[in-house]
């Protein structure tokens, strides 16, 4: 069902309070369903997120051979390593740029040809940095001009192991390539130039791969020896660090708040926004530290905090990459200046998220600065003034973190389409409602 832009809008009121659950991790989430489809035996899932971008991985897996039978959890049932079937039709990654990247490592192993697509979004997004590694280890590519989807890939069961550094710090690189890997006979070695999420790593250990990980002079080498089989193991999926992030800010920044999180993934390679968070003086509490299925998690309080500006260095980029958009709602709302540097990666996101912050930032009268890689908010010291429309560009994250603004405004905000939420956190709106913040549709 095609539907139109839905407006959605948020006012200023009263304190935000409950306990939240936010659902399942996003980046878990998608592996647990390649792992399954790759693995034999039987994967079930608890706490999968059922969100566009996972039900994207979901379809792909099961045009590929493998089962996928939903209910209190997923249950995959998967066909071994390099024994997907070939799909008979083009394989539509949606919104995920995660789905995309990590598939066509996954199909680089695979002894057929596949084509794929996306979104208007997805399909402005770069995948050479997936095409260049996966063309060295064999797979051959048909892609459109700079390497964008859609595109037709032909794997092979027996390709070359990888051996080498990532072409970027990116944890869905990083992936595609160790996917791509079990198929590789011998061993694949990449190293990270800075170690980024590493829940790939994690699950292939628990599925049984031979992985070692070590810190070298270079950066991070993981190693994995291919012609791997893979056995099915249950996996629990954490609450989503990066979608807690919403009501987390909403909490710092509403007088009188205060929300408990319970079980939020605390893997930390995604915990750079706390740690920026606090360094502005935010009264963030992590209790209970747990181990869940291979994964640290931990259940949070936030309450409402006095904000300061601070600059947020290069090398806290990879753990906390999503969170940038609701790290600069934080900072349009704190003392001073935050400058975030080495961010040009937010340009190659759903949207190019330093001009939407930048735009939507000046449209609700925050003062901001913003180059290749940084982007400076000059911070209100307050409520900022909003009484705006803002342009989510398709991205979840720039519409949720303008929502979260908009409460944290004198005169409120909208957005043009809520439509994007739905591909990390479809329940967004109604979880902030019963935490009794004004998010609502518009219009
Ligand atoms: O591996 C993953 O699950 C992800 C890695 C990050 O992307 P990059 O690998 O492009 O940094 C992140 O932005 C994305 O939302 C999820
Ligand atoms: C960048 C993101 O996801 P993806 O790359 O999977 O589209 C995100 O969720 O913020």
């Amino acid at each position: 069902m095609v539907t139109g832009p839905r407006a959605m809008a948020a006012r200023p009121g009263g304190p935000l309070t409950g306990t939240l659950s936010v659902p399942g991790d996003k980046s878990i989430s998608h592996r647990a369903l390649m792992l399954g489809a790759l693995s034999v035996g039987e994967t079930a899932i608890t706490g999968l997120l059922d969100a566009e971008d996972v039900q994207a991985t979901a379809a792909a897996v099961e045009a590929l051979g493998a089962t996928v039978e939903r209910g209190d959890s997923t249950r995959v049932w998967g066909r071994g390593v390099s024994g997907l079937a070939e799909p008979a039709d083009v394989l539509d990654m949606g919104n995920a740029g995660t789905a995309a990247r990590l598939m066509l490592g996954v199909l680089a192993g695979q002894p057929f040809t596949a084509f794929m697509t996306g979104d208007a979004s997805l399909r402005r997004r770069p995948m050479n940095r997936v095409i260049e590694p996966l063309s060295r280890m064999g797979a051959q590519f048909l892609a459109r001009s700079g390497g964008r989807l859609p595109l037709a890939i032909t794997g092979r069961p027996d390709l070359l192991p990888y051996d080498g550094a990532l072409p970027v710090a990116s944890a869905q690189v990083k992936s595609a390539i160790l996917l791509a890997g079990l198929a590789a006979p011998g061993e694949t070695r990449v190293v990270e130039p800075a170690p980024t999420r590493d829940h790939t790593e994690r699950m292939l250990r628990a599925f049984g791969a031979d992985l070692s990980v070590q810190d070298t002079d270079a950066g991070r080498e993981i190693r994995l020896t291919g012609e791997a089989e893979l056995d099915a193991r249950p996996v629990q999926v954490p609450a989503d660090p990066s979608s807690a992030a919403f009501p987390l800010v909403a909490a710092l920044l509403v007088p009188g708040s205060e929300v408990h999180l319970p079980a939020i993934g605390m893997n930390p390679h995604r915990t750079g926004l706390f740690t920026t968070l606090r360094e502005m003086g935010a009264a963030i509490e992590v209790a209970n530290e747990r181990e869940q299925a291979g994964e640290a998690i931990a259940d949070i309080t936030a309450r409402t905090s006095r904000l300061r500006g601070v600059a947020v260095p290069a090398e806290r980029a990879p753990s906390m990459i999503d969170e940038y958009p609701i790290l600069a709602v934080a900072a349009a709302c704190a003392d001073g200046p935050t400058t975030m540097h080495g961010v040009g990666e937010l340009r190659v996101k759903e949207s190019d998220r330093l001009a939407a912050l930048a735009e939507g930032l000046t449209a609700c009268g925050v003062p901001v600065e913003a180059g290749d890689d940084w982007l400076t908010v000059h911070g209100c010291g307050g409520p900022v003034p909003g009484g705006e429309t803002v342009a989510t560009h398709m991205d979840h994250r720039i519409a949720m973190s303008f929502l979260v603004l908009g409460l944290a405004s004198r005169h409120g905000t909208a957005i043009d389409d809520a439509g994007a939420i739905a591909t990390s956190f479809p329940g967004f709106a109604e979880l902030m409602q019963r935490a009794r913040a004004g998010i609502a549709a518009a219009g």
